[in-house]
C-alpha cells in the first residue's frame, strides 16, 4: 500500500474573534472554528478536491498543509513527518508544497517581469543567474508559453497567461504537492478548460500531487480523483469523483450538485434551494452541523454529531447517508415542501 504523503489527523484551527484580554482572563474568549477537527490524507499523484461554500473551511485547511497556519490542534503529516513548528520553518519542507491562488495578477509582483518573477524562488535559494536562467526557460516552455513571455510584465499578460506565469513559479523548485486555491475561478471558461488541461499535463510529466480548491463541484469534476465535501469546518462526504458524481450519500453534496448547470440532459437533477442562513461557525449548530438547512433532519440530527458511514466508496458524515444514497428524492421532496 502506497503511503499517503499528506495526512491531516483530527485537526482544528480556531482564531479568537477578538483580542480581549478580559475576555481571556474571564475564560469567555470566542473563536471562529475554521476547521473543526477534520482527517483525510492525499496519495502521491492523486488530485483531491475541496469544495464547499464561502467561509466553510477550505482555505484554512489549504494553510494548515502548506504550514502557514499551525493547528490549533490535531496533527498534518507531510510523507510521514510531522510538519511541527521547526519544519515549518524548514527551507526543504517549505520548497516541497508549491501554491497556485485565485487571483493570478494580484499574486504577481507587477514592478517585475516574467523572468524575474519565475525566479523568485530560485533566486531565494542562492541559485546564481547562469542556473536559474535555463531553468525559467525550461519552465516558460513547460506552461505553454512562448519565450518572448519572459520579457513582459504582468499587467501585459491576459488571465489565463497570467495564471500559466503563476504555475510556472509554483513548479520552479520542483515540489511534490501543489495547493491550488481556487486556481480557475477568476478565468473565463474557454480559459479554464485550458488551465486545467495544462496541470494536468504538469501532474503526469512531473508526478505532482493536487489539493485543489474551488467553490462548486462542476470545476473538479473532470481534474479530481477525489472530493471532499466540507461545510461549516467540517467534512460532509468524502468520495472517489465519479462515484460522487454518480450519487452522493450526503443531501450538503446534493444540493451542490443539483445546482450545476448541466448541458446533458440524462443528468438534469431538481434544483434544492438552501436559505441563507448560513450558521455562524462562532456558535456552530449542535449535532450535525447542517442540520439547520438539511430539508431532511429530524431530532437524531439536532442531537448527535454522525460518525463516518462508509457507503460504497463514499464516506458520510450523515446518519442517513445509506438511505439517502438509496433514495435522494425525498430531498426534493421535502426542499419543496419548506
Ligand atoms: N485569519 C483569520 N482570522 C479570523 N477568522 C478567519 C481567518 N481566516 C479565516 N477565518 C474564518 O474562518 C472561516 C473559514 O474561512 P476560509 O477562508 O477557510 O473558508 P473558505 O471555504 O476558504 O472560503 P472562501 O471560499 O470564501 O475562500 C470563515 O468564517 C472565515 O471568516
Amino acid at each position: 500500500m502506497t503511503r499517503p504523503i499528506v495526512e491531516v489527523d483530527r485537526v482544528e484551527k480556531r482564531f479568537p474573534l477578538k483580542d480581549s484580554l478580559i475576555a481571556r482572563l474571564l475564560g469567555n474568549e470566542e473563536y471562529v472554528r475554521a476547521v473543526d477537527g477534520v482527517s483525510l490524507s492525499i496519495d502521491p499523484g492523486e488530485t483531491l478536491a475541496l469544495v464547499g461554500e464561502s467561509g466553510s473551511g477550505k482555505s484554512t485547511l489549504a494553510n494548515l498543509v502548506t504550514g502557514l497556519h499551525a493547528p490549533t490542534s490535531g496533527t498534518i503529516r507531510f510523507d510521514g513527518e510531522e510538519v511541527g513548528v521547526a519544519t515549518r520553518r524548514d527551507p526543504e519542507v517549505l520548497a516541497d508544497i508549491g501554491m497556485v491562488f485565485q487571483n493570478p495578477k494580484g499574486s504577481l509582483d507587477p514592478r517585475i517581469d516574467v523572468e524575474n518573477v519565475i525566479a523568485e524562488p530560485l533566486k531565494a535559494r542562492g541559485w546564481s543567474r547562469s542556473e536559474w536562467k535555463p531553468k525559467v526557460e525550461d519552465l516558460v516552455d513547460r506552461v505553454n508559453l512562448s519565450p518572448s513571455y519572459l520579457a513582459r510584465h504582468p499587467h501585459e499578460l491576459s488571465g489565463g497567461e497570467a495564471q500559466r506565469v503563476a504555475i510556472a513559479r509554483a513548479i520552479a523548485l520542483d515540489p511534490r504537492v501543489i495547493v491550488l486555491d481556487e486556481p480557475v475561478s477568476a478565468l473565463d471558461v474557454s480559459v479554464q478548460a485550458k488551465i486545467l488541461n495544462l496541470l494536468m499535463e504538469l501532474q503526469a510529466d512531473l508526478d505532482l500531487t493536487y489539493l485543489f480548491i474551488a467553490h462548486d463541484l462542476n470545476v473538479v469534476e473532470h481534474i479530481a480523483d477525489r472530493v471532499a465535501v466540507m461545510y461549516l469546518g467540517n467534512l460532509m462526504e468524502l468520495a472517489p469523483t465519479e462515484a460522487l458524481f454518480a450519487g452522493s450519500t450526503h443531501p450538503y453534496t446534493e444540493t451542490l450538485l443539483s445546482a450545476i448547470p448541466s448541458v446533458d440532459p440524462t443528468r438534469e437533477k431538481d434544483r434544492v434551494v438552501l436559505g441563507d442562513d448560513v450558521p455562524s461557525p462562532v456558535d456552530p449548530p449542535s449535532g450535525c452541523v447542517f442540520h439547520t438547512r438539511c430539508p431532511l433532519a429530524d431530532e437524531r440530527c439536532v442531537g448527535e454529531v454522525p460518525d463516518p458511514v462508509t457507503v460504497g466508496e463514499a464516506t458520510s458524515w450523515c446518519h442517513y447517508a445509506r438511505s439517502f444514497a438509496d433514495d435522494q428524492t425525498r430531498l426534493v421532496e421535502a426542499a419543496s415542501d419548506d
